[in-house]
């Protein structure tokens, strides 16, 4: 796992080699513990270089190992970095692809960094729940200064080699052979004083009005941690380099760390960084998976309607160097969608420092301007309708072989592809506003699509950046589906005493980015009423009698149709479930107006108002969100627990540091979830989404296993269906 050889007559070169990524496992420990001890008694060695197999240096600790204690035996990472450093013969470490958490820090411990060009390197624990503790957090602020590493320890970003050398994180920047010129380097310092090239004896850089510097960084990363506990550690292990000699600085860093390491962030985080990696391994019911499916190469895609999505779209196709056809058919539109695509691309390419994409767009406002396209997403308005007339004519002017992929949010996927004659041919590939920037797809897979357009639409959504996850057809497909039961009981804790900023607080402090009010505000009510209405649910005043409150057989809260009645839209009105100083303006504030609106709703419902607890709040909206996924694992909509909560992760604003919906179910316990449901279930017997899931009760039938343990149950469930 480590490779030793002399090169060059006296230059010990130590190669780490443990696909994938040369991690740190406990056999490289070893290796590198054993190498650098003969490397450093051999006589013939003046110097020592340090690299990666496969041209990557080091991506840090092995994560698989800290799922369990027990796995982590060998050589710890801090005495072997402490040896390296204290070598009195130099150590270079030649960094090629990347030098990520425990490998950059290995590489601190080396007297000098040589990265290749085209080289990264981070300090992404944070990321994983944890701080860069074999070190890295010491180490990193006396060699470039508390500023620059608080920006990269608090965040866990990886920079670029060029940006690295301007930080004065690493020495040189190798545009060819980096081992070979780190070997060159280091034959070039053998011999030479290293007492000024031990980081750990260095002193931090003064910072002026440091109490002032960390009291403001610690106000920015609590709000921007959302409740995660790592990006606060990681300012105080900063802080104790700044203000601490080392081995005190250390002793502190172990104490952070320990906190971290045993809690249940650290757990969670640790798991989406996995599950992140099994969605992209994608199964479909038939049998047809990522690595038996094929796509194609697509060189020309097109874009059909050019609304909010439609150009998100276009801009994140362009970006990925496609050449796009962007059709809008209405003038207005067409002109004001231009300028718009032409404004994001600008500010994408001042972002990214990537060149701008303007020449990779065609406009058109005819169809016919599709006709030699491979991949045509549509975007038009969210119509049944008007879909499948678009639907239709894509099918009659496109070459044969196209493939036709929808934007809905909610529309049956398998209808529209009805509407041609190549249904094989059509998938839903569902981007989250705006488009460009969110990073979800979800990739929605009829019954009757090829695994060709399903590998090809997942190859192209990892091209835009996108973490693309492929669903069945079902409405709502996963993320909306189970929006729906949470936003209801969001509705129904409003008729029962609630207010919308109670219940918007207890979501926020859970670590939602904005409570179910608030986002319903951002989305605008009139949209959902849309809905509501084409489905025949809204009665006028929101009815009157017993039955105003119930639909179908089923508990329904009228309240999003009284605002709507009343023009309240949200932002985009400057009323809604809040105030806002204008339209358009995103500052929400409570409106007294919604005390006297609810008081009334209730006197004429007969409800009397009553205390909900916070508890209350994150139990109901929650579990019956949880319900709703173990229904969409049961139904095979999902392939597994990891899939639906990658879709909440990436596209919902569901806090990365509590894992996921289904995650957090385990986390708190499957028997408390059921129990709590139950409860809830039995004091509102008309809100099935509350009933418990057969699927939720098999699972605790079988011991609660954890989430990686599921599919059996599920396979189990699902075969008996
Ligand atoms: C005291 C302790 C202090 C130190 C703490 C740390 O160092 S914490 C660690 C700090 N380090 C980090 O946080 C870096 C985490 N890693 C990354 O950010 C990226 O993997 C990358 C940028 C290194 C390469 O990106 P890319 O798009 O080229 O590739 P990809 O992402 O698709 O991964 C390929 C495969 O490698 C696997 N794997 C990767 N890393 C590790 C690992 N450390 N371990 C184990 N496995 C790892 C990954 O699961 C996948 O396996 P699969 O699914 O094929 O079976």
């Amino acid at each position: 796992m480590t490779q030793y050889s002399r090169v060059s007559g006296s230059v010990g070169l130590i190669t780490l080699k443990n696909p994938p990524v040369n991690q740190l496992s406990a056999v490289v420990r070893h290796g590198i513990v054993d190498t650098v001890q003969k490397a450093l008694s051999d006589p013939k060695v003046k110097s020592v270089v340090i690299c990666g197999q496969n041209g990557m240096f080091c991506g840090g600790a092995d994560i698989k190992e800290f799922q369990t204690l027990a796995n982590m035996r060998g050589p710890p990472l801090i005495p072997m970095i402490h040896s390296i450093e204290a070598a009195d013969k130099p150590v270079v470490a030649a960094i090629e692809g990347g030098a990520f958490g425990g490998g950059l820090e290995l590489a601190l411990g080396c007297h000098y960094r040589i990265a290749h060009s085209k080289a990264k390197v981070g300090l992404p624990e944070v990321t994983l729940g944890l701080l860069p503790a074999a070190g890295g957090s010491q180490r990193l602020p006396r060699l470039i200064g508390v500023p620059a590493a608080l920006s990269l320890i608090t965040t866990g970003r990886h920079i670029t080699a060029a940006e690295a050398l301007q930080l004065g994180l690493v020495d040189q920047v190798a545009d060819h052979n980096t081992v070979d010129a780190a070997v060159k380097f280091a034959l070039s310092v053998a011999g030479q004083s290293l007492d000024a090239r031990r980081i750990s004896n260095f002193q931090c850089p003064p910072v002026p009005n440091m109490d002032a510097l960390f009291e403001d960084v610690m106000q920015k990363v609590r709000t921007t941690a959302r409740g995660a506990i790592a990006p606060i550690a990681c300012v105080q292990a900063v802080r104790a380099a700044a203000t601490l000699p080392y081995t005190q600085g250390m002793q502190r860093e172990k104490e952070l760390m320990a906190t971290l390491f045993t809690s249940g962030q650290a757990r969670a985080l640790q798991y989406c960084f996995f599950a992140q990696r099994v969605v992209g391994r994608w199964s479909m019911p038939s049998g047809a998976r990522w690595d038996t499916s094929k796509g194609r190469p697509i060189h020309k895609a097109a874009v059909i309607g050019l609304g909010t999505m439609g150009r998100g779209i276009t801009v994140a196709l362009a970006q990925t160097g496609l050449s796009v056809v962007a059709v809008e058919t209405q003038e207005k539109q067409f002109m004001e969608a231009k300028k718009a695509v032409s404004n994001m691309l600008e500010r994408g390419a001042k972002r990214s420092g990537k060149p701008l994409a303007h020449g990779k767009i065609t406009y058109s406002q005819s169809l016919q301007a599709v006709a030699d396209v491979d991949l045509v997403i549509e975007a038009v308005f969210e119509d049944m309708g008007l879909k499948k007339k678009v639907f239709q004519q894509l099918s009659a002017v496109c070459k044969p072989g196209t493939f036709l992929c929808t934007n809905t949010s909610t529309l049956d996927v398998d209808e529209l592809a009805s509407q041609t004659h190549q249904p094989e041919l059509v998938v839903g590939m569902h981007f989250f506003a705006p488009a460009h920037i969110m990073k979800l797809l979800e990739v929605v897979y009829g019954p009757r699509s090829s695994p060709e357009l399903v590998a090809v639409v997942m190859e192209l959504g990892k091209k835009m950046g996108k973490v693309s996850v492929a669903v069945g057809n079902c409405r709502g497909f996963v993320g909306n589906r189970m929006l729906k039961p949470y936003r209801d009981q969001a509705y129904f804790l409003l008729e029962e005493g609630a207010t919308p900023q109670l219940i918007d607080q207890a979501l926020e402090e859970f670590g939602f980015a904005m409570g179910a009010f608030k986002v319903s505000d951002l989305s605008g009510l009139d949209v959902g009423w849309k809905v509501r209405k084409e489905e025949g649910l809204v009665q006028p005043g929101g009815g009157s009698g017993k039955s105003a409150r119930i639909r179908n057989g089923v508990r329904y809260s009228p309240l999003g149709d009284l605002m709507c009645e009343q023009g309240r839209f949200g932002q985009k009105t400057g009323r809604g479930w809040y105030q806002y100083d204008k339209p358009g303006s995103r500052d929400a504030r409570p409106d007294p107006w919604m005390h006297s609106f609810l008081e009334e709703y209730r006197a004429r419902h007969g409800l009397v108002a009553r205390r909900i607890s916070n508890q209350e709040v994150l139990e109901r909206c929650l579990y019956a969100m949880i319900n709703e996924g173990f229904r969409v694992l049961e139904d095979g909509i999902a392939a597994g627990p990891e899939d639906i909560d990658i879709i909440y992760v990436f596209g919902y604003g569901w806090p990365r540091h509590r894992g996921g919906p289904m995650f957090y179910a385990n986390m708190v316990g499957l028997e408390i979830v059921l129990e709590r449901l139950e409860h809830y279930a039995q004091a509102n017997p008309d809100m099935p989404t509350l009933q418990p899931c057969s699927l939720l009760r098999k699972l605790v039938a079988s011991g609660s296993p954890p989430v990686n343990k599921w599919k059996e149950v599920i396979k189990n469930v699902r075969s008996q269906l």
